[in-house]
């Protein structure tokens, strides 16, 4: 006969599956028997993508937001494992795993942020465009879920290519009469946290007192460092301008040939990717000033998507910002980012419409 002792540990087990995980057919206790479920005050997250080398840390770190109550992980492969493990935080968010497409839309149903990792990353010697005919038919299928079971959601996009991947998600929303523009964003944070550590290197600075807004898009040339805006307001020598340009526009290649086809940045980009869901969740919860880099639809110059700073409030990007004032290094910089940038957007809208 089992033991009582035996029993409780059963019990306990059972509480930690994965919802519809197959362990939870011959669980003593299922997961809706559980006295926690959620009702903690905070918002509802579903991270899709969620077992990838970004999913991963940035689920642990979502895990470790106090704004999140409830984080949902989904992916293809692996998202009970990541979910079992993830859910030991001694944390306040309620962690629930999703495995595979037939539970998409368990795991997006009540979401108020969506943040999308999911899609495979660059090798050394490819452009992020590269990955365009692979992440564009993923993006498609994870928005067709977002549309369909959380359309007030706020989305945060950091598939690749971000300047094609965000004119197809607008595209899916379009088509399913969901789409609005404040509530889709770009994820183009981890060049502003580069940018910040590059410039903070050059001035001696800590990385934590410098900002430098970065525009345009997320790709080469497209990524365009307002230095003459960097705050603690700062000169530098053309020198300095053509390095920390180029550092910043190749910061991603230079992770990708460090790893040497074992992926793109994860870590750092996790780390942005918190940095930046935050903020969303902060302008969501109704905080005054919440002002980040992102690529939005826009109107700051002729193209439908750039990126600039923007107001984060209870509806999204409630405010985009014009460019500010540029140097002559900078409007250069500016005409060829949005040459590739239509190319880039163009093709992403035609993937949709075709
Ligand atoms: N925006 C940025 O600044 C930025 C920075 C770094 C990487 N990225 C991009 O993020 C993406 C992910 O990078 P990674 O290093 O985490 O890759 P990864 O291969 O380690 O992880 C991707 C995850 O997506 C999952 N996935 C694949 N198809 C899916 C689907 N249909 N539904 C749900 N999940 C699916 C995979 O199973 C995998 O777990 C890449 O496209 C990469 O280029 C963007
Ligand atoms: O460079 C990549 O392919 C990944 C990402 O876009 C990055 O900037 O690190």
């Amino acid at each position: 006969m089992e033991s009582v002792a035996n029993q409780r540990i059963a019990r306990v087990s059972a509480h930690l599956q994965p919802p519809n995980s197959q362990t939870e057919e011959s669980c003593v206790l299922k997961r809706t028997d559980c006295r926690a479920k959620g009702g903690a005050p905070g918002f509802k997250v579903a991270i899709l993508g969620a077992a990838g080398g970004i999913g991963q840390p940035l689920a642990m770190l979502m895990k470790m937001n106090p704004l999140v109550s409830v984080l949902h992980l989904y992916d293809v492969v692996n998202a009970p494992g990541v979910t079992a493990d993830i859910s030991h935080m001694d944390t306040g968010a309620v962690v629930r795993g999703f495995l595979g497409q037939p539970q998409l839309e368990s795991a997006l149903i009540g979401m108020d942020l969506v943040i999308i990792p999911a899609g495979v990353p660059r090798k050394p010697g490819m452009t992020r465009d590269d990955l365009f005919n692979i992440n564009a038919g993923i993006v498609r299928t994870l928005c067709e879920g977002v549309a369909k079971c959380c359309p007030n959601a706020i989305v945060n996009l950091i598939s690749n290519p971000v300047n094609s991947t965000v004119p197809i998600a607008a595209e899916v929303f379009k088509k399913a009469g969901t789409y609005d523009p404040k509530r889709l964003l770009g994820v183009t944070m981890l060049d502003v946290v580069r940018a910040n550590t590059f410039v903070a290197e050059v001035l001696g600075l800590d990385p934590r007192e410098v900002d430098v807004p970065v525009v345009g898009g997320h790709a080469g040339v497209t990524i365009l460092p307002l230095l003459s805006q960097a705050k603690p307001p700062s000169s530098f020598t053309p020198e300095e301008t053509e390095y920390l340009t180029k550092r910043i526009q190749d910061g991603g290649t230079e992770v990708v040939q460090a790893k040497a086809g074992a992926g793109s940045a994860t870590l750092s980009m996790a780390y942005a990717a918190v940095k930046f869901a935050d903020a969303c969740l902060r302008g969501l919860r109704g905080d005054a000033s919440v002002v980040e880099c992102a690529f939005v639809a826009s109107e700051v110059t002729e193209l439908p998507f750039f990126a600039t700073k923007v107001r984060l409030g209870r509806r999204g990007a409630e405010e985009v910002y014009q460019l500010g004032p540029l140097n002559e290094y900078e409007r250069v910089g500016l005409q060829k980012a949005k040459k590739e940038l239509a190319e880039s957007i163009q093709k992403g809208i035609s993937f949709i419409r075709k």
